[in-house]
């Protein structure tokens, strides 16, 4: 199996899922947005290693070439992207080219070597500004920034080449909120710079690197005033992977990644505080430009065609999450800390 973006938040996770399943791994990663000291926590946290690791650029079709030439490769895993919302409103025609191109470049390679099964790393960002709660596939895309359309891209560019090659399959997996951690502590989110998302953003309040964090906006008409999202257990997202590679259909489809149940801001720092018992400081501050007050997940597809459903609540979620930041207060490139109680 070849992962693509396996260093990643999302695809570190699923590595381990993996190969706790058997399966063999093989990952790309280019190491843009990710660390290297994460392969090495991929095989600690699995009990086995990955079989290779190749670093290098999904658009360069020579490495692409050598690497389903070196390994017996019978499915792919795509997360191999950019992914930062703001970032892409800055940099559009960088994320057109990242995404899209390494898309179609890796389906270029999959056909010509007689790879068939593709499960691609798609957003519930593509539903946009919709009110429709809760969320199901057939809601339509309507995405609003260059990040999610590359993403709605990539899934049209994906059910294109199904049609026109019909023995390929591929899954794209809209995810909504993904967090969390590898219950180990060996594995989490580490973004690079200031965090984007709530999440990370949070735990490095709660670890004492930043002094508090900014809740974006109070007056939404949602029960405390606070955007309410649909959080995933980023281990739950990676079990979906697995299944969805297990079960996946002929031609192409589209399957929502979320738990159904929604979570305010607010309510977030109240779960930190009840599970770990750090208080957040919290402030109010004004909306940030494109979010919606509420994007809860409709997982009813996948518990039916799958019988998949997620098994890890919010007090998992924010537990493990603050698990891993405490035991890798810096991130990765940092070290874990020795003599953590564990
Ligand atoms: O410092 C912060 C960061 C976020 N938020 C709020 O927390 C909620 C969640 O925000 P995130 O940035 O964590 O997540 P988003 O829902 O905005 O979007 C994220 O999840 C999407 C899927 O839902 C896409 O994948 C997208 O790329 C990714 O950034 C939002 O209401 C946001 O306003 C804050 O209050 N303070």
């Amino acid at each position: 199996m070849l992962v693509t973006g396996g260093a990643g938040f999302i695809g570190s996770h699923t590595c381990v899922e993996l190969l706790a399943h058997g399966h063999a791994v093989v990952v790309v990663d280019d190491f843009s947005n990710s660390s290297p000291a994460v392969i090495d926590r991929i095989d600690k946290a699995a009990g086995r290693p990955i079989t290779a690791l190749h670093e290098g650029d999904l658009r360069d079709s020579s490495l692409l070439r050598s690497v389903f030439e070196a390994h017996p490769i019978d499915a792919v895993i795509h997360f191999a992207a950019k992914k930062a919302v703001g970032e892409s409103v800055e940099l559009p025609l960088e994320y057109y080219d990242v995404n899209v191109s390494a898309t179609t470049s890796l389906l270029r390679t999959m056909l010509a070597h007689g790879v068939r099964e593709l499960v691609f790393s798609s957003s519930c960002s593509i539903y946009g500004q919709t009110s429709t709660v809760p969320l199901g596939e057939a809601e339509p895309a309507a995405p609003t920034n260059p990040y999610a359309r590359s993403k709605w891209f990539c899934e049209n560019i994906i059910a294109d080449a199904c049609r026109r090659y019909p023995e390929l399959n591929a899954v794209a997996l809209r995810y909504f909120n993904p967090v969390g951690a590898h219950s180990s502590g060996l594995l989490g989110e580490d973004p690079r710079g200031v965090p984007n998302n709530v999440m990370p953003y949070m735990m490095q309040v709660a670890i004492g690197r930043r002094p508090e964090l900014q809740v974006f906006g109070g007056d939404y008409e949602t029960p405390d005033g606070t955007c309410v999202r649909d959080y995933i257990h980023v281990m739950d997202v990676a079990d979906g992977h697995r299944v969805a590679l297990s079960q996946l259909e002929p031609g192409f489809s589209v399957f929502n990644l979320g738990t159904g149940v929604g979570t305010s801001v607010l309510g977030l720092v109240a779960a930190f505080r009840e599970a770990c018992g750090v208080e957040i400081p919290a402030r109010v501050v004004s909306r940030r430009p494109g979010d919606v007050a509420m994007l809860i997940a409709d997982p009813a597809r996948a518990a039916s065609a799958w019988g998949w459903r997620t098994t890890r609540d919010l007090h998992a979620m924010v537990r493990d999450a603050w698990e891993f930041q405490r035991l890798n207060p810096y991130g990765y490139e940092a070290g874990l800390v020795v003599g953590s109680g564990q």
